[in-house]
This record gives C-alpha cells, sequence and structure tokens, in this order.
C-alpha cells in the first residue's frame, strides 16, 4: 500500500502571557512538529538590527501590532522554510485579515485557544523573564532558572521585555481584545477552534495534550501521519 505524509498545520491563540509559548514547547517535545512564534521572529530581527527590526523596535516596545501586510510577509517567508514540516504557529495571525492572508496559501488544521483570564496574565508578565537568542521564557513564581538571572541551558543572562511593563500589557490587551478576539470567531465559524480554558498551565496542558493526542495519534506522537 503506498503511503504518504501529511503535514499538521496548527495555530496557537491566546492574549498576551497567556502561555503560548510555554504550551507550544510542550507540544513541540511532545509532537514531532516546528514551532514558529511571530514575536521571536521579530525580537531576532531588531537584534540583529535589520531594516524590519529597526523599524519595527518602537511599535512592538509601545504595545501596537505591526502593519499586516509587513507582518503577514515575514511570516510567510519564514514558512517557506517549513514546507516539509508540520507546523505550530504562534502569534500570527493576530487580525482578521492576516487570517485570510494565510488561508491563502495554508489549510489550518487546528487552532488551539489559551482562554486565560486577563487579571491572570497581567500578574504573569511583570515576572516574566525572557533568553532572548533561543525564546525560552522563564517566571519567577512558576518556573524559575535554576541560576537568578541565567539562562538554564547556555548560562548567558537573561533580560524582562520592555514592552511587559504594566502600562504597555494593558495597551497589549486591548489590542488583543479589539483586533485579535475576531479572528477567535473567523476560526470558530471554520470549526477548527479548540478552547482551553483556566488560569494555571499545568492544568490546561494535559488536556492540550489529549486534544493533539486524538488528532496526531498516541505513542511517541508523530504530527506527519500517514494516511
Ligand atoms: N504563575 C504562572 N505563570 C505561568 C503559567 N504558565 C506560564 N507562566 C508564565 O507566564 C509568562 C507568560 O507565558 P508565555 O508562555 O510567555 O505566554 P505567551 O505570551 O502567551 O507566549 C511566562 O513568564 C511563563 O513562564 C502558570 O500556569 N502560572
Ligand atoms: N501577528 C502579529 N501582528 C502584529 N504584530 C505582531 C504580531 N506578532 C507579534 N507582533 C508584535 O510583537 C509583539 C510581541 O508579540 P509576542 O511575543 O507574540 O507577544 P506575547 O507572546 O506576549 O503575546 C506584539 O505586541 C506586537 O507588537
Amino acid at each position: 500500500m503506498v503511503s504518504r505524509v501529511v503535514l499538521f498545520r496548527a495555530v496557537i491563540m491566546g492574549p498576551p502571557g497567556s502561555g503560548k509559548g510555554t504550551v507550544s514547547d510542550r507540544i513541540r517535545k511532545s509532537f514531532e512538529l516546528k514551532h514558529l512564534s511571530s514575536g521571536d521572529t521579530l525580537r531576532a530581527n531588531i537584534i540583529a538590527k535589520t531594516d524590519i527590526g529597526l523599524l519595527l523596535k518602537s511599535s512592538i516596545d509601545q504595545g501596537q501590532l505591526i502593519p499586516d501586510d509587513i507582518m503577514t510577509r515575514l511570516i510567510l517567508l519564514e514558512l517557506r522554510n517549513l514546507e516539509q514540516n508540520s507546523w505550530l504557529l504562534d502569534g500570527y495571525p493576530r487580525t482578521v485579515r492576516q487570517a485570510e492572508a494565510l488561508d491563502g496559501t495554508y489549510n489550518i488544521d487546528t487552532v488551539i485557544n489559551l482562554n486565560v483570564p486577563f487579571q491572570t496574565i497581567k500578574d504573569r508578565l511583570t515576572s516574566r523573564w525572557l533568553h532572548l537568542p533561543s525564546g525560552r521564557v522563564y517566571n519567577t513564581d512558576f518556573n524559575p532558572p535554576k541560576i537568578p538571572g541565567l539562562d538554564d541551558v547556555t548560562g548567558e543572562p537573561l533580560i524582562q521585555r520592555n514592552d511587559d511593563t504594566p502600562e504597555t500589557v494593558t495597551r497589549r490587551l486591548h489590542a488583543y481584545k479589539t483586533q485579535t478576539e475576531p479572528v477567535l470567531e473567523y476560526y470558530r465559524s471554520k470549526g477548527v477552534l479548540e478552547t482551553f480554558s483556566g488560569t494555571e498551565t499545568n492544568k490546561m496542558w494535559p488536556h492540550v495534550h489529549t486534544f493533539l493526542s486524538g488528532k496526531l495519534g498516541s505513542g511517541d506522537h508523530k504530527a506527519a501521519g500517514k494516511v
């Protein structure tokens, strides 16, 4: 029998600080798929001082969304490097126009929505620490680094994001409500939205895991299933 590899295309959504990066990392480790984070991609451009990074830094620091056309070009370019892989997209799309642009090129199988109350999020983000080169994320309460201020893997310094101040978080949550929540409705109407509600990642994660195991098969999970 001839078998054909089916690539799995998933999106993870949720307000800033809902645990998208944390859950994505667990998904990446449990299932065979690539993780692409729009925020990590933008921050890599800022560190590398690319034209786009220099242009966008102040908008990001102020908690404003990047214009759709710039963001779409950037992400579709990154996704071209992942054509042969199953992937999980984190942080994109954030507007209905972005979702439509993504649909123009890829068929999205599943959208995982982390539904976490805004008050829970605000407390988390002020204690978020980041290893900028890898995107590894820590929290002084939830998952502190082994040595305070240093990345567990490389020993390099951790930073706090300029946009994780209480004032900017409020602006980002407002942008989420007005511009990103309509994307949930967009995917709900397509029948691909799966919502997980809670205030603790460790309690939400088993449900996400079970759901994805059902989609991708259990055992040593392979995102690229065979039909
Ligand atoms: N207190 C607490 N912090 C969490 C939990 N889950 C994730 N975090 C932390 O909350 C912050 C935001 O999580 P992150 O995955 O970066 O969210 P994202 O902005 O949606 O990608 C990080 O500092 C995480 O370590 C949780 O269940 N409880
Ligand atoms: N799809 C996108 N469209 C517009 N702006 C984006 C997008 N993804 C990221 N950004 C910009 O990068 C910032 C940080 O994004 P991200 O790291 O995904 O934040 P968080 O993980 O806290 O939700 C956003 O506040 C926004 O300025």
